[in-house]
């Protein structure tokens, strides 16, 4: 699987400092987790959190769950900690919050080395930044942190989430435009099922890979909404069937329902294609 068809449709923080949780992750139908040393930990127990997770991640059973360790900010007194220590673990990817600036960047992968780094966008700094942010070579993936945001912001909550469109726009074009992961924020009322989806099916028209999570209970939810539909895989089939078709007769472009289909629609075709066998694959193990 590689970084454009591996699937991140549900991405679940997991509060490091929860045993229950730490186990009961090994079998949950998530893509990944995000290893939480930052928000969900209470000061006081964020040295025990990080021994907590570091044996956690040593004695593994996570599978195919990407695993991403969230450590705290270099501003703080955990952070430089966290860093060495995630360095150690056996993890994918280390997730830094507040990143303003690609020297952040630097700062962690001097620390972190090889580990691929994913940055939590989530100020106004963060968005103006986003491309630069992007482009960094170390980059793998951004998740917006739609939270912190809004309090920047000083914006009002609304369920079509128009004080987050500009930044949200700014991020997945910057990501977009470096072929980087770019996972949506979180829906905080966990037990709204029917608003989850709403948000959900937003974000999937507007690109995003998928949504974070704070709960179990919301994975179905963002795994059936990220995920390419049956509709969507029996059009992917009969584009790519026609445009052969016409290719075969000279034709640079087939019509499919009523729609031009041309090279760039068969590309897009076949990433979805992609998609779902990665995920009939996970489905399957
Ligand atoms: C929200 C919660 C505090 C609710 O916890 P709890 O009351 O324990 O829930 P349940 O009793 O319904 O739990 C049922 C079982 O599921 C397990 N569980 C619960 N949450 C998780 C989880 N996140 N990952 C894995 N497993 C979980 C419980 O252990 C129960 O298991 P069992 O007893 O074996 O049946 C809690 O869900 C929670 O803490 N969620 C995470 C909150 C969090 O991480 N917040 C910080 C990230 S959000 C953020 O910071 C975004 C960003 O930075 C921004 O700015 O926007
Ligand atoms: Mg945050």
């Amino acid at each position: 699987m590689t970084l454009n068809t591996r699937p991140f449709r549900s991405v679940l923080y997991l509060p490091a400092s929860k045993e229950r949780a730490l186990d009961k992750a090994r079998t949950l139908p998530v893509d990944a987790i995000i290893f939480d040393l930052e928000d969900a930990v209470a000061p006081e127990e964020k040295v025990r959190a990080r021994e907590t997770l570091s044996a956690a991640l040593a004695t593994g059973g996570y599978g195919h769950r990407a695993r991403i360790v969230r450590i705290n900010g270099f501003d703080t007194e955990f952070g430089a900690e966290d860093a060495k220590a995630v360095a150690q673990m056996e993890c994918d990817a280390v997730l830094l919050p507040k990143v303003g600036h690609p020297e952040q960047i630097d700062a962690l992968a001097e620390i972190t080395g090889d580990l691929p780094v994913w940055a939590m966008m989530e100020t106004p700094r963060g968005m103006l930044n986003a491309a630069q942010i992007a482009a960094h070579p170390k980059l793998a993936g951004m998740v917006m942190g739609t939270n912190d945001l809004a309090r920047e912001l000083n914006a009002r909550a609304r369920a079509d989430r128009l004080a987050m469109m500009p930044g949200l726009g700014l991020c997945l074009l910057a990501a977009k435009a470096e072929g980087k992961i770019v996972i949506d924020g979180v829906y905080n009322a966990f037990k709204d099922e029917d608003g989850l989806r709403a948000e959900c099916k937003q974000g999937r028209d507007m690109g995003f890979d998928g949504k974070s999570l704070i709960h179990p209970a919301q994975i179905d939810v963002a795994n059936y909404e990220f995920a390419p539909s049956q509709m969507e895989i029996a059009l992917a089939r009969r584009q790519i069937a026609a445009f052969n078709h016409a290719q075969s007769e000279g034709r640079g472009i087939a019509v499919v329902d009523g729609q031009i289909v041309e090279n760039l629609h068969v590309v897009t075709a076949q990433g979805l294609l992609a998609k779902a066998q990665a995920i009939e694959k996970i489905a399957a193990e």
